[in-house]
């Protein structure tokens, strides 16, 4: 048993992430956005954007797999310009990724754990995607108006994390710009800047474009799912498949 006077110090990344957590059920519940800045720190924020621009100078990015195949395969550009490449965060040259992701991950289950008996927002959340690294190549590119889970594939909270330095919104573009339901034509518009980190609700409750970028502009995407919902999707998919 300690001594009156002497506190437990818990190490300060604890720390951190229950107030990050806070954070995030508090906004998720009212508003079903959050944006926390200065995520990592300069540091180690450096060391995310190093391994990315590493990747991208190296050719390992895609373009874009397209979520809708509306139209002929000319118009499929328009409907978003982003390069991208999937990982765990254990590949080789990735540890700093691999911080990242698990630094997020601490914070969604920490919230699933807190928030009214392990749920947040009425989720259970069991399981993410991969992460997505994108790149915007800067020629304009975008990504047009859309929800990211329309229809029930089990992804409830979108996590974002951007990293782009002396990012300039009028030179530079590529604003964020969510249309939260509910709040009438009410717009959230989110920069991208280094080292932020966003979360929103991924179905219909936030419609959301990315506008043209004409410098780089770098993400990091992470989808969380909800047991239920995921679980529902796939059976449908079995079926559907059967
Ligand atoms: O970079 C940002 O600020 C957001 C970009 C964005 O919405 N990306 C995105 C990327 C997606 C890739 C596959 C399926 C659905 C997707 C939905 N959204
Ligand atoms: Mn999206």
């Amino acid at each position: 048993l300690l001594p009156p006077f002497l506190h437990r110090n818990r190490n300060n990344l604890e720390e951190f992430i229950d107030k990050i957590c806070q954070y995030v059920i508090r906004d998720m519940d009212k508003y079903g956005v959050c944006v926390v800045d200065k995520f990592l720190g300069m540091e180690k924020g450096l060391a995310v954007l190093n391994e990315v621009l590493y990747m991208y100078s190296a050719g390992l990015f895609e373009d874009g797999q397209l979520v809708s195949n509306k139209g002929s395969t000319n118009d499929l550009k328009t409907i978003r310009g982003d390069q991208i490449i999937w990982l765990d965060g254990k590949e080789h040259q990735c540890q700093n990724i691999g911080m990242l992701i698990s630094r997020v991950d601490a914070i969604i289950m920490r919230a699933n754990k807190m928030h009214n008996n392990g749920k947040i927002g009425n989720y259970t959340i069991n399981g993410r995607t991969k992460a997505m690294v994108a790149c915007y190549p800067g020629h304009g590119s975008h990504y047009v108006k859309h929800v990211d889970n329309p229809n029930r594939d089990g992804r409830c909270i979108t996590a974002i994390y951007y990293l782009n330095r002396d990012w300039d919104i009028k030179e530079n573009g590529g604003l964020l710009r969510i249309f939260p339901e509910g709040w009438r034509d009410q717009v959230a518009d989110i920069e991208p800047l280094f080292d932020r980190i966003l979360f929103f609700w991924s179905d219909r409750r936030n419609p959301h474009e990315v506008q043209p970028a004409y410098k780089t502009r770098y993400a990091i995407t992470l989808w969380y799912f909800d047991a239920e919902e995921r679980n529902q999707a796939c059976r449908r998919y079995q079926r559907e498949s059967a």
